[in-house]
């Protein structure tokens, strides 16, 4: 049985108005049993399927069937039975019960969930298998399964998928052992699983090796290939037949010894080549990653162009996209019609399918064609004036004066050694999301809506008075998302009603689009800051996301370099830090979670991008006067890597997650002999657990012994805006607490 002419990768699986999410949270609370979540999940899962049959995926094993309730890498490890060493005797092998799946998701009291981290360079977060010298593996639990039949049932007969072993492997951790050392003990689950399949009567299984895509560094290419050669060969034969699936970057020369092992292989063509492979190829030419209008007419050439069997895919999962444009009845009908969310992708490889085999579709082709002749000039996409500003810029725009003559023209700004603080947002409560829910819906009026927020922030200012934080923040009440706030008040972005897309677990973001030149008609967070200033004689920090943050979670335009759009907004960031100066603000601090987020998972594209990365942050940030101090914010671990690329951001403090690695980066950082001021958190605030006293201690002491105390802050890992106020509070408590504790140790005067 051969694949249908069209398919996808995979699809949202949050639901179309994130029922899921609503259903996970109800769960959580305990508000729906497990039966109801289980029903949820199922009429999700079965809805998807049919409108994608709807949607013309039609045919055995057309439509994908991914359908994590967390997340997919998580479902991988419970269904191969790799449940954490240090959890074997709490998750029993066997079916993973919910419970037991929310506990390696999110932890409970003193048990930590899997780390999470974020899937290749994308804004999801995946959980990271954790792995040691005794793991064993088998087919434990039969949810991969039992989806398909149940989806099978109910009319659509699936192709589900899962990750392959390499992939999986190369992004496991491991106590003791290198996990990729494990494949030949991994890989017989994987069998297990392609038997049960065939015998449920599944045609097809998708096994997803994005990893062989990127160069890893702690896996070599030829071990990523070695697993992913062991993983075929392991489940050749039992009766269903394998789709290996190779996205998000270019395959050629790293495919090709494979395909032979697969039944068909999907490539990423708008980020990579044709591979020269026989047999049949999903050739991935919508892509997955953008919610731009393909270019169907180019699309077809390179179709034509395959020399093998064709079936038209997307380049990656359709995750990382909303559902679907037309229910953006907001934004303009112009803009509309240059865009294609997930559903509208379907109909685009259904479309190029049907024009492939030979029918007529020169009406769509035509739509198309003109979408993007018009979308080419229309007014807004280029602006003379942004344009003028970027090609002027010089050296100098990315230049501060040297940092010890900074260090003199902040003497003023008095702060004791090892100065608290915090990341910037503060809980965001129900009241603040009901205030801006009733502020769109026009309930509450402009006034009214400000007055709420400015009440917040007078109680986050007095709380933060009266827990005896160094520098303060205004905590971000008014911002529904730090990069959705800034694009709404940007010209050349779009903000959406409905596009929401899965970051992580239950947590959704809705991506801006980014489609025009970027200019700021008018300061942005000065009023906020400005009012938190006037509260309180202690220093606010203003609070604005970096120039990268801003692309790497928007959908940006694919019309000029991303380098280009970089330097656009560094240029409008760099007038509101003008702005917050010229209203008395001493501390800017500029957020760069996604620095590394955005590095190429191919080594050669990594240069350019570090160049061009930093010094967007450099323009930004380099209009600032010598005595503002200006603070930036980076999550995430792994940042060894990119510590040189750190120091070039020249910022004068730079607080950086570090309590979930134990303080890993104390060590890069007084190896590389980092020279300003660092504050590597001390609070993992992924979980609402409040730390202890000693565990504050001891982290601050791996500080003090490897940072100079002139230059150590004390702070969170992150913001605290998915945080409630109990933990809160008591966490601030303790972090202010164990400060002064280590200043007494390390015999600091105040
Ligand atoms: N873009 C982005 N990426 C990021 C982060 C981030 O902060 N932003 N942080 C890191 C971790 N990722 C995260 C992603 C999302 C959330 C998050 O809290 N998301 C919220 C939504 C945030 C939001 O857009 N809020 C809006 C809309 C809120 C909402 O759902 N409103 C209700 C109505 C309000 C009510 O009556 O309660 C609705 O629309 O139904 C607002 O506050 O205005 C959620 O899923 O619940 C947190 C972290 C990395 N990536
Ligand atoms: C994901 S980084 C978050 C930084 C932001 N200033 C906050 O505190 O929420
Ligand atoms: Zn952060």
């Amino acid at each position: 049985m051969t694949l249908p002419a069209a398919t996808i990768l995979g699809y949202p699986r949050i639901g179309r108005d994130r029922d899921l999410k609503r259903a996970l949270e109800q769960h959580w609370r305990g508000a729906i049993d497990d039966a109801a979540f289980h029903e949820r999940a199922h009429e999700i899962r079965v809805a998807d399927a049919r409108r994608l049959v709807d949607l013309g995926l039609v045919g055995d094993a057309a439509v994908p069937g991914e359908w994590a309730h967390y997340d997919h890498v998580l479902d991988a490890a419970i269904t191969l039975g790799a449940v954490p060493p240090r959890l074997r005797d709490v998750v029993p092998a066997g079916p993973v019960s919910l419970a037991h799946e929310w506990l390696l998701a999110r932890g409970e009291g003193d048990v930590p969930p899997l780390e999470m981290t974020k899937w290749l360079d994308s804004n999801y977060h995946y959980l990271v298998p954790e792995l040691d010298a005794a793991s064993t593996f088998a087919l434990q639990d039969r949810r991969i399964v039992e989806r398909f039949a149940a989806v099978r049932d109910a009319g659509v007969v699936t192709r589900p998928s899962i990750v392959g072993p390499a992939t999986l492997l190369t992004l496991a951790t491991g106590g003791g052992v290198r996990p990729i050392e494990l494949v030949d003990r991994l890989v017989p689950a994987y069998r297990a699983l392609a038997e049960a399949l065939a015998e449920a009567g599944a045609p097809w299984l998708q096994i997803d090796e994005p990893a062989l895509v990127g160069d890893w560094g702690h896996v070599s290419r030829a071990e990523v290939e070695a697993a992913v050669r062991a993983g075929l060969e392991a489940v050749r034969g039992t009766g269903v037949r394998i789709l290996l699936a190779v996205p998000n970057g270019d395959a050629s020369g790293r495919v090709e010894a494979l395909a032979p092992l697969a039944d068909a292989v999907a490539v990423d063509l708008v980020r990579g080549s044709v591979p020269a492979i026989g047999g049949t190829v999903v050739a991935g030419v919508v892509g997955g990653r953008n919610v731009w209008r393909t270019d169907l007419d180019a699309a077809l050439e390179t179709l034509r162009g395959i020399d093998a069997h064709v079936v038209v895919g997307t380049s990656t999962s359709l995750l990382h996209v909303p559902h679907d444009v037309d229910r953006e009845t907001t934004l303009s009908d112009e803009l509309r019609s240059w865009l294609a969310f997930a559903d509208q992708k379907v109909a685009e490889v259904v479309t190029l399918a049907s024009a492939l085999s030979g029918a007529d579709e020169s009406a769509a082709l035509g739509r198309a064609r003109d979408a993007l002749a018009a979308r080419r000039v229309a007014p807004g996409v280029a602006d003379g004036v942004v344009r003028d500003r970027v090609a002027a810029a010089s050296a100098g725009d990315a230049e501060r004066v040297a940092y010890d003559e900074r260090v003199a023209a902040q003497a003023d700004i008095v702060l004791p050694a090892l100065p608290t603080t915090t990341i910037g947002s503060f809980p965001q409560t129900g009241d603040i999301r009901r205030a801006r829910a009733a502020h769109a819906r026009g309930e509450l009026d402009d006034a009214g809506y400000r007055a709420a927020m400015e009440a917040e922030i007078r109680d986050v200012v007095a709380l933060q008075e009266r827990l005896g934080l160094d520098v303060l923040v205004h905590g971000e009440p008014e911002r529904n998302d730090m990069v959705q706030y800034f694009a709404e008040s940007l010209d050349g972005f779009a903000a959406t009603a409905h596009g929401w897309v899965q970051s992580y677990g239950s947590r959704c973001t809705r991506p801006s689009i980014l489609w025009g030149d970027v200019a700021r008609p008018a300061p942005i967070t000065v009023p906020w800051t400005a009012y938190a200033q006037s509260l309180t004689a202690k220093p606010v920090k203003g609070m604005l996301t970096g120039p990268v943050t801003i692309l790497a979670w928007s959908f940006v335009r694919d019309d000029q370099p991303l380098a280009d759009t970089a330097a656009q907004v560094a240029f409008a960031l760099r007038d509101e830090v003008t702005d917050l100066e010229a209203a008395g603000t001493r501390i800017v601090q500029v957020d760069e979670p996604a620095l590394r987020e955005l590095l190429p998972l191919e080594e050669h594209r990594r240069a350019d991008y570090l160049d061009w990365s930093v010094r967007a942050f450099r323009i930004a940030t380099g209009g600032a006067a010598p005595g503002t101090q200006v603070h930036t914010h980076l999550c995430y671990s792994e940042f060894g890597s990119i510590i040189d690329a750190i120091d070039g951001l020249d910022a004068d403090v730079t607080s950086i997650e570090a309590a979930r690695s134990r303080m890993e980066i104390v060590d890069d950082i007084a190896g590389h002999g980092y020279p300003r001021g660092i504050g590597p958190g001390v609070w993992d605030i992924h979980s609402p657990r409040v730390p202890g006293a000693d565990e504050l201690d001891e982290l601050l002491a791996t500080a003090t012994a490897g940072i100079p105390a002139g230059r150590l802050w004390v702070n969170p890992d992150c913001g605290l805006k998915t945080r409630g106020y109990a933990e809160t509070e008591a966490s601030l408590e303790r972090l202010v607490a164990a400060a002064e504790r280590a200043r007494e140790r390390i015999g600091a005067t105040v």
